[in-house]
């Protein structure tokens, strides 16, 4: 079983039931354990800025997925949830990120493995840090709390 890490996030409709039938969806799944959760935080919306404000929030599961079986798996639940992809960074019903998955470095042309932009963004690394703070990013080398600091410093 694989320790996995997603950044679950949300900015229409009832934001905090998008998190919550995206977690159960995830645990309707007999290869996904979902084994911790962050809280849920208001987030300011990052890059495209003019959209309403974010509820984010990180889980861990165990899962036998493989990654690609489980970027297929969480694309189907953000359809199954009603998302509609229009613009990218634009407003969501819900978005759910694979983040870290083990310590594996992957980049195909659907999936990168740590998520690109995880480090550069404190609506992951803020809900991440609360239940992965030891966790390695394997190709920055160092764990999510550094991260998480580093950002906040601004380095
Ligand atoms: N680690 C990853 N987790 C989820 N999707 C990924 C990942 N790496 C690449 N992707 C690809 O990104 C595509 C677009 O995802 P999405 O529409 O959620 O982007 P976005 O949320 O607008 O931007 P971002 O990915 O920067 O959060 C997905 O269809 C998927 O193929
Ligand atoms: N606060 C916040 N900002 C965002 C988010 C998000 O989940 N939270 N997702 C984005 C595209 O993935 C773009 N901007």
């Amino acid at each position: 079983m694989a320790n996995v890490y997603l950044g679950l996030g949300s900015n229409l409709g009832d934001r905090e039931e998008n998190l919550e039938k995206a977690i159960d969806a995830l645990n309707d799944f007999d290869e996904i354990d979902v084994k911790d959760r962050s809280r849920v935080l208001e987030t300011e919306p990052y890059g495209k800025t003019d959209q309403p404000e974010f509820m984010n929030m990180c889980v861990a599961i165990k899962t036998r997925m493989s990654p690609l079986s489980l970027l297929e798996t969480v694309l189907g639940i953000e359809h199954s949830l009603g998302r509609v992809r229009e613009e990218v960074w634009g407003p969501r019903i819900i978005d759910i990120d694979i983040l870290l998955y083990e310590d594996l470095e992957l980049e195909l042309d659907d999936l990168s493995i740590p998520h690109k932009e995880m480090h550069k963004r404190s609506f992951v690394l803020e809900p991440l840090a609360e239940i992965a703070p030891d966790v390695k990013h394997p190709t920055l080398d160092k764990t999510v709390l550094e991260l998480k600091e580093d950002l906040e410093r601004g380095d």
